[in-house]
């Protein structure tokens, strides 16, 4: 389910796996599915627009089950938060998106058992340089914008020069964030060659309000190159 497949001859780059976060709604996650994303992301922090209990999140995952992998998305959460939303949303992937170290990271890893992403925030070369720093910690780091201060730490639709990732080949596998849309996300793709693409704010009318249009635009962007 979560594997890149190839189209077109052997040389061909494999087509990028797609996250659409930040689903809420039944109808946003069979979206999802229809446009062959690999991953749904549910956001388990309140601050954000697309925040979900657990309750909420545990419905969507019985949907979700055997045909979209599920990533719960947290910020600096503690353990009783990330035990009881893995249960009972049954995730297969942890988003860290807060300031999580990479001992912190690890030590998730091995007590939920499951792989971890870690997001990080990017301006700079330096910036891109900490996801050394994960390697052996975590399963993917997602570069991502830094969004301003006292606002949300990511699902901003802010993005950051992409060259600073252009074909990036580090220690870890990683993923491409931070306002993707159906619009740019070919050009994001083209000039870095991320493996996974992930969009929350791109694919929504309103903020929290996700679009299915916008979802399968999104998914034919990235499929049709
Ligand atoms: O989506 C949110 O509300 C959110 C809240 C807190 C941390 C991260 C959040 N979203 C993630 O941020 C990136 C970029 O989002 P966008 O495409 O720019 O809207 C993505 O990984 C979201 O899942």
């Amino acid at each position: 389910m979560t594997g890149g497949h190839y189209i077109g001859d052997d040389c061909a780059m494999p087509t990028p796996e797609i996250k659409i976060c930040g689903i809420r709604e039944p109808g946003s996650l069979d979206a999802a599915i229809r446009a062959r994303a690999a991953f749904a992301g549910f956001v388990f922090f309140p601050r954000s627009p697309r925040n979900v209990t657990t309750a909420e999140a545990a419905a969507l995952s019985a949907r979700a089950q055997g045909r979209i992998a599920r990533v719960g998305l947290f910020v600096d959460a503690d353990d009783a938060m990330l035990g009881e939303a893995v249960a009972a949303a049954r995730l297969d992937v942890l988003q860290l998106h807060g300031k999580e170290t990479p001992e912190r990271a690890a030590q998730l890893r091995a007590r939920f058992g499951i792989p971890v992403w870690k997001a990080l925030s990017v301006a700079s070369e330096t910036d891109v340089a900490r996801a050394d720093s994960y390697a052996g910690a975590v399963d993917r780091v997602l570069f991502d914008a830094k969004t301003p201060a006292g606002t949300l730490p990511g699902g901003m639709g802010l993005s950051f020069d992409w060259k600073l990732v252009a074909n990036w080949k580090g220690p870890v596998a990683w993923g491409l964030a931070g306002g993707l849309t159906p619009d740019n996300v070919a050009q994001a793709l083209d000039l870095t060659a991320a493996p996974l693409v992930d969009t929350s704010s791109g694919v929504e009318s309103a903020p929290g309000v996700k679009d299915d249009d916008l979802i399968a635009a999104f998914c034919r962007a990235v499929q049709a190159r």
